[in-house]
């Protein structure tokens, strides 16, 4: 049966702008999700949220407006490790999206192989504790051994404050790691706090360690334009260019205090990668050079 979406829950912006700033030939948004829709593609039982339904033809709509051309698809938590919805838009794209899984420990190297074929090419972990609950660093270390077969990267997404306990849990896994949103730092603490130092420093002693230079809607504490969150992605990608990614994180879950438009949120990333290299890295090089082996 239908499963209708949190009361407080906010929509995706219904008609988002055509952005101002021209996306390069082949940008991708490494960052994005399907919902639903439901009953078709049911939400997780373990659910922490019911968002609405925001499904793939609305997403690779979106993806034409704006002037992208591809699309990495990542599980959100409301659909736990029932990954169909995702796999069933990658199917949909073809070469046009990859996906990024949530799996369990018991996930077979069958499994891998079929997700694998419809364009998966990663896993993620989550430690956000108003998504999910705890899942022992154990499993992720088995997930992470399984996915090396093949080539598969990890996206973690975790708060600034839980940055220190799970450095050493970080620095064991293999392969590249992409964290989403830059751990999220508290932008009402300076760029030079030791918090986001320590975020810094992760990057610079592990060549492996990407991050994604997003949500700029979540971070904020001022709210738009966001003048808070810029200068915390201007140091992220001066510094670490060939090691970041961007997105739109449509449809934009628990989204509580506004609803960004998406044409305006592509109108920031000149002022997140300020040089026409930086803005070619960080759309098109990167995610190819991760998602698609180019
Ligand atoms: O979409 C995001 O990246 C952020 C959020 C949600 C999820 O990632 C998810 O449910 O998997 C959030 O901060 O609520």
């Amino acid at each position: 049966s239908e499963q209708k979406m949190d009361e407080d829950w906010l929509v995706f912006h219904p008609s988002p702008k055509k952005p101002d700033f021209k996306l390069p030939d082949g940008a991708v948004d490494a960052h994005c999700h399907v919902f639903g829709p439901s009953p078709a593609f049911p939400y997780a039982p373990e659910r922490k949220y019911t968002p609405c339904n925001a499904g793939k033809d609305q997403l690779f709509a979106l993806r034409d407006h704006l002037g992208f051309s591809r699309n990495v698809i990542v599980q959100a938590t409301c659909h736990g490790k029932d990954n169909s919805a995702m796999v069933d838009a990658c199917r949909s794209a073809g070469e046009l999206a990859r996906g990024v899984a949530s799996v369990g420990a018991d996930i077979s190297a069958a499994e891998l192989e079929d997700m694998h074929a419809a364009g998966v090419r990663g896993v993620r972990f989550n430690f956000v504790k108003r998504l999910v609950d705890a899942t022992p660093k154990v499993v992720f270390l088995n997930i992470a051994d399984k996915i090396q077969q093949f080539g598969w990267s990890i996206v973690v997404y975790f708060e600034a404050a839980d940055l220190e306990e799970l450095e050493p849990f970080l620095k064991q896994l293999p392969g590249i790691i992409v964290v989403d949103h830059m751990g999220r730092p508290d932008v009402t603490k300076a760029v030079t706090h030791p918090d986001f130092q320590r975020f810094i420093r992760l990057m610079e002693e592990n060549e492996n360690i990407w991050t994604k230079v997003t949500c700029p809607e979540r971070l904020t504490v001022a709210g738009p334009p966001y003048d808070d969150v810029v200068p915390f992605y201007q140091t992220i990608v001066d510094q670490f260019e060939d090691r970041v990614l961007w997105g739109t994180d449509w449809p934009h879950p628990n989204m509580k205090s506004h609803m960004p438009d998406d044409g305006a949120l592509v109108d920031y990333i000149p002022s997140i990668a300020r040089t026409e290299a930086q803005q070619q890295k960080l759309l098109v090089t990167n995610p190819l050079r991760l998602y698609w082996g180019s």
